[in-house]
């Protein structure tokens, strides 16, 4: 497929990512690729995205990207900052938050995440992750949840070593029965493609590539018999604003 801009697989990603959010929304900003995603958002067709951090920070707009929740260009650029048990209890619980942006160590069909350890045995993992943070409690109660990971066998696993963030649990029905009131996810971006999880089983389902990827090349990248539409659509490429966006944010 020919080409008009130059990017990568990572930039194909993080732009797709950013435009899954609109500038109606109040968003839970996970660090990593998600926050990158939603600053390049706010920077280009959603102003108006309504960025939180889960140390407090409401409306934030920081200038750069913040090193961690703690990073205190969130707070100097908020709308107003509230306690941590004030966003957990007043904003994110009783369903207040459209949409929550999370990244995954190794994610399952059903969108598990895991976050924490990679290894069977926990108290002697073969790697220990971040950990969970606000993750389970923003993949249980946001309205919806978006998550956003770098495809390959050992992230797109059968099984997840340990689930950090319920995501659809073992299929249909099963957030329903684990009393989680938001959606769950409803998009996975990849460096890849979209997956989006099948409205009858939830099961994901690849229904977008990337230019220049492909649906094999997907199913290569995935360590479960992946499903996949009938009619893959093709990502939009960046554009030069996004991409320009983009890489002041990560080369700054
Ligand atoms: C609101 C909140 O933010 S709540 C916070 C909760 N925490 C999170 O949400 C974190 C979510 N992000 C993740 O889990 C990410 O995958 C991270 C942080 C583990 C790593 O992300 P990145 O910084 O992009 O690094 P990267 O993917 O290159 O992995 C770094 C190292 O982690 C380890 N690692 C990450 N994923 C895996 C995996 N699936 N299996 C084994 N090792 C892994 C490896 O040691 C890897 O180094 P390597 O690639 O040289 O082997
Ligand atoms: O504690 C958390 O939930 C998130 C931590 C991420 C960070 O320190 O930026």
């Amino acid at each position: 497929m020919t080409t008009t801009l130059d990017y990568t697989a990572d930039e194909m990603m993080t732009v797709t990512a950013a435009r899954s959010l609109t500038t109606d929304m109040a968003c839970f900003v996970g660090i990593g690729l998600p926050s990158t995603a939603a600053n390049v958002a706010v920077r280009t067709h959603a102003p108006g995205l309504w960025m939180i951090y889960e140390s407090g920070t409401l409306g934030t707009r920081p200038d750069s990207l913040p090193l961690s929740i703690g990073d205190g260009i969130l707070a100097e650029t908020a709308d107003t900052v509230v306690s941590v048990p004030e966003v957990f209890n007043y904003w994110l619980q009783p369903g207040r938050i459209d949409v929550g942006f999370l990244g995954a160590a190794q994610i399952d069909r059903y969108a598990n995440i895991n976050t924490t350890v990679i290894g069977d045995d926990y108290s002697d993992p073969k790697v220990r992750l971040p950990g969970a943070g606000g993750a389970p409690e923003i993949a249980a109660n946001c309205k919806e949840v978006i998550v956003i990971a770098r495809q390959s066998t050992r992230a797109f696993v059968e099984a997840v070593d340990f689930v950090t963030s319920v995501g659809h649990g073992k299929g249909a029905g099963d957030r329903e029965r684990l009393g989680l009131t938001g959606r769950g996810p409803t998009r996975v971006i990849t460096n890849l493609g979209v997956l989006e999880p099948d409205p009858s089983t939830r099961e994901l389902t690849l229904v977008s590539v990337h230019p220049g990827v492909t649906v094999d090349e997907v199913r290569a990248a995935t360590g479960w018999d992946l499903q996949v539409a009938a009619e893959p659509t093709t990502t939009t490429e960046p554009d030069t604003k996004e991409l320009s966006v983009l890489r002041s944010l990560t080369n700054s």
